[in-house]
């Protein structure tokens, strides 16, 4: 649904906010950038529905590539572009209900169909009630409410989302959220926002982009994210002290977490396993865990094999516990060398 190639953009004083940014979002995921201040998020956003025209590159949504159009054809295709702030940006003379109507207005929709759309949609996020307040009388979840109405109003497939519940408490971020993933649910809209908040991204996002100095340091599936040695993605969800330290084992369980596998493994292979630290967290409906353990006595290796042949991804760390498998099955690696190997491999 969205494509965007090569992006670059320059700003005016210097400053390189992307620095060739590649990026898919596929039709009907919640697709999340997560990334510090300054990482280049709000630029990558506007650059997609061009509100920001990049320095190179290309964006392509739904089929059209946006970079080569010219005023007039670039505003049709920004109709099936919706997009939500931060602060809002609500017009305060206007009610709930006018505001609402203003995209329509500019879009040319006669009056009565205007009116009935703005119905349809203030009940669409549960603010039927609230057509003729100002923006002044609402909460802050109910002039987001009012900010996706807005943002719905000409039946977009792409929502944008500018750190839409950065300004809300955690109960009203949780509904608006909650609102979200039901849009996205019930009308197949594919959704792409950028959030600083890991919570965002482990509560409604299928897919992830972790930005680092206007780059895509990684990108993918949260379950392959999850999956793959290494991820930012989990180091991030399940913090633990990094570098692991000398002899350690770091086990990530995508999603059997809740099956007996440590207590299967002290039985079957009499190891004393000590846990240094973890957690368990629950993303995209599954339990994911993420183990820092010691293992010692017993079968250590066929400890590690069960782990793995049970679906656990099970990092090594440490020069005298690096194998001849991780190190590239050559057995005759030095022990430092062999931790190069595993640290480029990651
Ligand atoms: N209009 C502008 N003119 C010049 N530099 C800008 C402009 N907008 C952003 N920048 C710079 O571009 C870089 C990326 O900013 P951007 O706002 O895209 O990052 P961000 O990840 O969204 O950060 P935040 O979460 O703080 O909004 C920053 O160094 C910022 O100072």
């Amino acid at each position: 649904m969205i494509h965007v190639s090569g992006l670059r953009k320059v700003y005016g004083n210097g400053v390189v906010a992307l620095d060739g940014v590649d990026l898919d979002v596929r039709e009907g995921e919640i697709f999340g950038v997560l990334g510090q201040s300054g990482a280049g998020k709000s630029t990558l956003l506007r650059c997609v529905n061009l509100l920001e025209r990049p320095t190179a590159g290309t964006v392509t949504v739904d089929g059209r590539e946006l970079t080569t159009l010219g005023q007039a054809e670039l505003r049709r295709a920004r109709q099936g572009i919706g997009m939500i702030h931060q602060h809002f940006a609500l017009l305060s003379s206007r009610t709930v209900a006018g505001n609402v109507a203003f995209p329509l207005e500019v879009a040319g929709v006669p009056r009565t169909r205007r009116a009935a759309r703005v119905r349809e949609l203030l009940e669409l996020v549960g603010l039927a009630d609230k057509a003729s307040a100002r923006p002044a009388q609402l909460s802050g979840g109910q002039k987001q409410r009012v900010g996706i109405a807005r943002a719905l109003a000409a039946g977009p497939k792409v929502l944008l989302s500018d750190e839409a519940t950065s300004a809300l408490d955690p109960g009203t971020t949780q509904s608006i959220l909650a609102l979200l993933k039901r849009l996205n649910a019930e009308l197949g809209l594919t959704i792409m926002l950028i959030t600083h908040e890991m919570h965002v991204i482990k509560a409604i996002c299928d897919s992830v982009a972790i930005m680092r100095d206007g780059r895509i340091a990684e990108a993918g599936t949260v379950a392959e994210l999850v999956a793959r040695p290494g991820s930012l993605l989990t180091r991030e969800i399940f913090p633990l002290p990094e570098p692991a330290p000398s002899g350690t084992v770091t086990l990530t369980f995508a999603g059997r977490a809740d099956e007996p596998v440590i207590s299967g493994l002290v039985r079957r292979f009499e190891v004393d396993v000590n846990v240094l630290g973890g957690s368990l967290e629950e993303l995209g409906g599954r339990t994911v865990g993420r183990l820092r353990v010691r293992l010692d006595g017993g079968d250590r290796a066929g400890a590690l094999a069960y782990l793995r042949g049970r679906g656990v991804l099970v990092e090594e760390a440490g020069p005298e516990e690096i194998s001849a498998e991780s190190a590239g099955g050559t057995g005759t690696a030095e022990p430092i060398e062999a931790a190069g190997v595993v640290e480029e491999a990651r």
